[in-house]
């Protein structure tokens, strides 16, 4: 399972020893299974002499009853323990794309932003898929593969070493081969997965935005450049499939060369003439072993197929396994935040956020505003550890990053888009904790809205929250902000879609409930800035901060802003 693979699971070899039990099991069967494969040719070798025997009255027809039971039995055991062997081969490939995909899930989660986590883990997943199948016909064809080639050389050599010195030369040049078109074969694999990768994007997206496109009435032209993508894709497949596939009958066709020797020389044993005596059941014997062992080696192609494919695969997701996602830590108790110098831009020249330092100490209420696309939800953003910020953010006297990096569940955050589950209002809220949530239900003031619902809490609200209005989304998800304690709150414009009666409630409740946090509250509406502790004005080089009345003196951006809006005057009433 996931636990099992604590060890690293960026190395390949963790995988194999964490499921070291099915492994076991598969190596005792396997080896079984392999040697056993021998025993075919040699009971058809013994079963094609007892006939010759039979037809000239050397041996009676019951040695042929009891040779046909021997082999029955024989392939009966031969082909349990390939069952067997089969078996866990499969769990341990199941297990293996568990342990992946939930390394895979825990990283995501935590260490890629929430914008581009759908595609990459659409890419991911198949990666994990691809690895965990060349793992699996990597350890299947070790022992069908490698062990019975063993097997059946061994059974060749003490049959006759010469002719099977001369027979065994062409599966090497097979191998060969196989090294040539090792390029070819990684590339067009690479290209094909590329594809695949865009392709599942697109598909994602038509998905995603189809009400978009057909409101726009862009539906033809989306559809075109998905077209674009699809033909892409299936181009590529085509050419990794026709390479792929052509490998192997290429290998059998080379290896088999060796069968004219193997008549020619064979039937020289037989009559006598050659380097060995051989009699019917030595050359048919023989002769199955070496057809069988033609078929292995082409098999080789296709371990070397799988693990090629799983290589490309197994080079992009590397850098995702990995173990170091650290348990989630409450702190105690809530502190202080200091904003330090902090500056931050999405390109390189004009920094959006510039020099923005306060104190804000647990229960005050910190208003940001600023003009539009000044950076607010940017500001916002930087207390989820997500953005490369410098300058520093400060929490009880601890960097908060390095606080986020230790674990420790600093954040708590509304955003603009609610991002709601396709579950219960109270699930949505909880996220699966037992705590109750009448208390942060009435903070949000939702009681009333909860009564008109005939589930109450236990309504559910669909893909994304289509069942409530965007006003009750928005509450549910400031519900579920306020539900998990956090020292610091951000609310990113959470009264966009209430009344001023309702905003001036659930301000009310945030004061009168929420002492221990430092909570910020971005907006454009600035009707209860005044009531706020400080303000936090974002304009590039205008920035200022400081308590309401002092803002409205030294920032002449804020003045006109609040002034507009509030009092609505002009700029001039400061
Ligand atoms: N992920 C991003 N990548 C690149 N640029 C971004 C990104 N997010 C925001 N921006 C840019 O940063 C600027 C500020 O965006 P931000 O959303 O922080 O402003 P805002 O003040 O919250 O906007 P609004 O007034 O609309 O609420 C904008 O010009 C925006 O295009």
């Amino acid at each position: 399972m996931a636990e099992d693979v604590k060890r690293d699971p960026a190395k390949v070899s963790s995988y194999f020893i964490a499921q070291w039990p099915a492994l076991a099991v598969v190596t005792v069967s396997g080896i079984i299974y392999n040697v056993g494969m021998a025993a075919g040719p040699w009971f058809e070798g013994q079963l094609a002499q007892c006939l010759v025997n039979i037809l000239q009255q050397k041996a009676r027809p019951s040695a042929m009853v009891k040779l046909s039971l021997g082999y029955v039995l024989a392939i009966f055991i031969v082909q349990f323990m390939r069952y067997l062997k089969r078996l866990y081969v499969r769990k341990f490939a199941n297990q293996t794309i568990l342990s992946m995909r939930s390394s895979l899930y825990q990283t995501l989660l935590t260490k890629t932003s929430l914008d581009d986590i759908g595609t990459i883990m659409t890419k991911a997943i198949s990666d994990a898929d691809d690895c965990a199948e060349g793992m699996r016909k990597f350890t299947t064809e070790i022992f069908d593969t490698g062990v019975v080639m063993i097997v059946y050389i061994v059974m060749l050599m003490c049959y006759d070493w010469r002719l099977s010195l001369i027979a065994l030369l062409f599966p090497p040049l097979a191998y060969v081969l196989a090294g040539q078109l090792k390029k070819v074969v990684t590339g067009a694999v690479a290209k094909a997965k590329e594809a695949a990768g865009d392709l599942n994007a697109a598909t994602l997206d038509r998905a995603g935005n189809s009400l978009t496109y057909r409101i726009y009435g862009v539906e033809r032209i989306r559809d075109g450049i998905y077209e674009k993508f699809l033909q892409n894709y299936e181009k590529r497949q085509i050419k990794a499939g026709v390479l792929m596939s052509a490998a192997e009958p290429i290998y059998y066709i080379i290896s088999s060369i060796s069968v004219i020797f193997i008549i020619w020389l064979g039937g020289r044993n037989v009559c006598g003439l050659g380097w060995q005596s051989w009699n019917i059941a030595a050359f048919s014997t023989y002769l199955a072993c070496f057809g069988k062992l033609s078929v292995k080696s082409s098999h080789a192609a296709n371990l070397f197929n799988a693990v090629q494919k799983a290589e490309v695969s197994w080079k992009r997701i590397k850098p995702l396994l990995t173990n170091d996602v650290p348990a989630r830590k409450q702190l105690a108790p809530f502190g202080p935040v200091k904003v330090k110098q902090l500056t931050f831009s999405w390109k390189d020249d004009q920094p959006l956020l510039e020099n923005i330092s306060l104190t804000a100490k647990p229960g005050e209420i910190v208003g940001v505003t600023g003009p539009v696309a000044c950076g607010k939800s940017t500001f916002g953003q930087a207390f989820l550890g997500q953005l490369p910020y410098s300058g520093t953010i400060e929490l009880n006297g601890q960097d908060l990053r390095q606080l986020q990096q230790a674990g420790y569940l600093t954040t708590a955050y509304l955003g603009h888009d609610p991002q709601l589950l396709a579950a219960s209002i109270k699930d949505n809220i909880a996220l699966g904790q037992e705590k109750a949530v009448s208390a942060v239900l009435s903070d949000a003031d939702l009681v009333q809205d909860l009564e008109q619902m005939p589930d109450k809490a236990a309504t559910q609200v669909g893909e994304g929250g289509t069942r409530l209005s965007g006003g009750q989304a928005a509450r549910v998800a400031l519900a579920r902000a306020l539900y998990h304690e956090r020292p610091i709150l951000i609310l990113d414009d959470p009264f966009a879609s209430v009344d001023q009666k309702t905003e001036m409630k659930i301000l009310q409740n945030l004061r009168q409930h929420y002492h221990d946090r430092v909570i910020f509250l971005i907006s454009h509406r600035l009707e209860f800035f005044a009531s706020l502790d400080q303000i936090l004005y974002i304009d590039g080089k205008k920035t200022a901060c400081g308590k309401h009345a002092d803002l409205l003196k030294k920032s002449l951006g804020y003045a006109k802003l609040y002034c507009r809006q509030v009092k609505g005057g002009s700029s001039d009433e400061k």
